[in-house]
């Protein structure tokens, strides 16, 4: 079968700016500015079918950036204590059941305890308490977050006795006390960091997202965060230094 050819005149003047892309190619000149960007490519690709953005809150020096940091490139900034001003490129596509979720870090970690910037962001929160306020920025964040927002309380650093300020059993008793799912964390070694974020990730399941958003299905029984960490973090020495 051969295709009928279109007739083209060379000296054809161009298109008026409000017509639409003719069929031989030939297009509207575009406005000046720079092209459009590439796709990125982070190894599996950046497809993704559902997003929810993180943010970790706490106060300056708890290792906010570093669990980023760990969770997206495996690394651990040793020593490298720069106050963040803003972190925005910490994303991550993770598989869940087959679902492509996308974990987003709007903006920066933070430690500012202005709330907008948890009013804003929408999803998911983790605060971060080695120090002794993690009750200051629980109040902050149930104040200013959004209702469905999906809470866990961390305590990093628990590689190191002289960095950790909060006992094991005080974390668990505060997050008791707030009804949250409580784990200790190192961005040293990495303890318990991916399961932190692929905990929210699963938050709620990824697939009654979509179902959720394409036909509107009725909501499935409520998806129990401390259920998964502690179905998950069994053999991976969850809660212990
Ligand atoms: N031993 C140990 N040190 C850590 C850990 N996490 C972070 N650090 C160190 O703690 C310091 C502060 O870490 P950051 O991640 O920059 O802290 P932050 O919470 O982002 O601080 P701000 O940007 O000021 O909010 C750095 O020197 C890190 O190397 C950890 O799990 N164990």
């Amino acid at each position: 079968m051969s295709r009928k050819k279109t007739p083209r005149s060379k000296g054809a003047s161009a298109p008026a700016a409000s017509a639409p892309p003719a069929a031989n190619g030939s297009r509207p000149a575009r406005p000046i500015g720079p092209p459009p960007p590439a796709r990125p490519s982070l190894g599996g690709g950046d497809f993704y079918n559902v997003a929810f953005k993180i943010m970790l809150v706490g106060d300056s020096g708890v290792g906010k950036t570093c669990l980023l940091v760990r969770f997206k490139d495996g690394a651990f900034l040793a020593g490298t204590f720069i106050s963040t001003v803003g972190i925005d490129f910490r994303n991550k596509v993770l598989d869940v059941d087959g679902v492509k979720v996308k974990l987003q870090t709007p903006g920066c970690a933070c430690r500012c305890r202005s709330g907008t910037q948890l009013a804003r962001s929408g999803s998911a929160v983790s605060p971060t308490p080695t120090t002794a306020t993690p009750m200051a920025w629980l109040t902050e964040i149930h104040e200013y977050a959004q209702h469905n927002v999906a809470l866990m309380l961390l305590g990093n650093k628990v590689d190191s006795a002289q960095e950790r300020v909060v006992k094991r059993e005080d974390g668990e008793k505060l997050a008791k006390e707030y009804g949250l799912p409580f784990m200790e964390t190192s961005a040293k070694t990495g303890l318990n960091v991916d399961l932190a974020f692929t905990a929210i990730a699963n938050h709620p399941p990824p697939h009654r997202e979509l179902k959720q958003r394409s036909m509107k299905a009725p909501s499935e029984p409520h998806f129990r965060l401390h259920d998964y960490v502690k179905r998950e973090g069994q053999g991976t020495s969850c809660c212990r230094p």
